[in-house]
């Protein structure tokens, strides 16, 4: 038996993002997001699903402030819906957008709970998607334009920012592989859509940094683990780009300054370069106070000439998976936490998203979701580990507070440390919600 005891000043959190829970979708002045579009669009998302309605949270937020305030956590990770500040992506602003989230932020205030905002969390307004989305420079100084707005709106109640939710989803899983919206294939436009990405960053940094605003901003990519299934160089070769697809492609340049050659070399040979304009790169050194950490689940890879553009395969080991067919596997938690340590040194980081998709359901009143304590224990115990291998790890938001629309997935996925009845839309909290104020309270746990 081991007592896991963390920080005094070690925070504890939950997330969610706007197209995910809020629902409202034609409400309160909000515009088109591409994930309207998206969802709208037959065979993208499993069983037709979409945001129209989702958790409600745009209505149930008092509700749902109240579980996290019961829960004891520190933090809120939630997204702003940009289309519900500028429904055409640019122009005039929406009040009745910004008086939402005011609504929201002054309850969490209210309740003691820190607000952590992301800018982004893919819900592009689907006016800036008609003129070429991310692909289009012009979107850059779109989302400086609204950061800029909800920076001088929020100055003071916000003190931590995220700017760009999980930039290898935006730019490689939506319009590479085509999965999530606006569900391109093309290699060159996601490319230049991770460079634009970062630009957009960069300056909403900048802009943040020259209205000294107070507080703290960052960015939240998401990472995998792969552990080579030999010694052959080939194969760690392939781990390599497995993992550096997500992690050096987007966090070389702000702390390197450039982008990591062999990925330059890679994409150059499928016809993808980047298109960096002089001075670029300046505003994306350096442009964070800390980084967001999206984990999830790491797997065994090996070189197969014939897998895609990076020549690199998972080996099927027979780890336990999870309810949308994911690994699970805590000593990947440890081993990229460590990874980016060693590559960038002791930056500042928040795991901003860490979960399971458990789709347990409600049994007499109750949620008996053991195999979510399971993974969160086993998980949160790598994040220490990791805290005692010298990581600069600040806190834990786990994903997410409420089930929620797992994009593609629909609503068939949970992950949610609360079921939501998504016919009656009401709260149930599971086994794992117990647990887990158990943690924030006592700080330790044993195992
Ligand atoms: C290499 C090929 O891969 C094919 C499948 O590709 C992926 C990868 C990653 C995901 C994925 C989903 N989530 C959870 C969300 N994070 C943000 C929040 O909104 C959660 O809902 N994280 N990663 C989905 C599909």
């Amino acid at each position: 038996m081991a007592i896991i005891r963390f920080p005094e000043d070690f925070k504890w959190g939950v997330a969610t993002a706007a197209y995910q829970i809020e629902g409202a979708a034609h409400e309160g002045g909000r515009g088109k997001s591409i994930w309207d579009t998206f969802s709208y669009t037959p065979g993208k998302v499993l069983n037709g699903d979409n945001g129209d309605v989702a958790c409600d949270s745009y209505h149930r937020y008092p509700e749902d402030v109240q579980l996290m305030k019961e829960l004891g956590v520190d933090i809120y990770r939630f997204s702003v819906s940009w289309p519900r500040i500028f429904p055409n992506g640019v122009g005039e602003v929406n009040q009745e957008g910004l008086d939402y989230y005011h609504r929201l932020v002054d309850e969490l205030l209210a309740a003691g709970i820190e607000p952590m905002c992301t800018l982004y969390h893919w819900d592009l307004p689907q006016a800036l998607q008609d003129k070429g989305g991310w692909e289009n420079r012009e979107t850059v100084d779109a989302f400086v334009n609204y950061a800029e707005t909800m920076f001088q709106s929020f100055e003071g109640k916000i003190k931590s920012w995220l700017t760009i939710n999980e930039p290898w989803c935006v730019s490689f899983l939506s319009n590479y592989l085509g999965l999530h919206a606006p569900g391109k294939k093309d290699l060159s436009a996601a490319v230049t859509i991770s460079h634009h990405l970062l630009l957009a960053h960069g300056k909403a940094s900048l802009r943040f940094k020259e209205l000294d605003v107070e507080g703290q901003i960052g960015f939240a990519p998401n990472f995998t683990w792969l552990d080579p299934y030999s010694n052959r160089q080939e194969d760690i070769d392939a781990c390599q780009r497995g993992i550096g697809w997500m992690a050096d492609w987007f966090l070389d340049p702000i702390f390197k300054g450039t982008y990591p050659d062999y990925l330059v070399k890679l994409y150059e040979e499928n016809n993808a370069t980047l298109p960096i304009e002089p001075g670029d790169m300046n505003f994306i050194k350096d442009s964070v106070d800390y980084i967001g950490i999206n984990y999830y689940e790491s797997n065994v890879g090996r070189f197969n000439e014939d897998a895609g553009i990076l020549q690199v395969e998972n080996v099927d080991m027979g780890y336990k998976r999870t309810d949308i067919g994911w690994y699970i596997e805590p000593a990947g938690f440890y081993n990229i936490l460590t990874y980016l340590t060693d590559r960038y040194g002791k930056i500042p980081m928040y795991i901003t998203e860490n979960g399971i998709c458990i789709n347990d359901g409600v049994e007499n009143g109750e949620v008996n979701d053991s195999r979510r304590i399971d993974y969160l224990q086993a998980h949160i115990t790598a994040v220490h580990r990791s805290l005692q291998s010298g990581v600069n790890l600040k806190g834990y938001i786990t994903w997410s507070l409420l089930d929620n629309f797992e994009w593609a997935e629909g609503y068939s996925k949970r992950f949610g440390l609360v079921h939501v009845n998504y016919r009656t839309l009401e709260r149930t909290k599971k086994d794992s919600y117990y647990w887990y104020q158990k943690i924030i309270n006592n700080g330790w746990f044993t195992v």
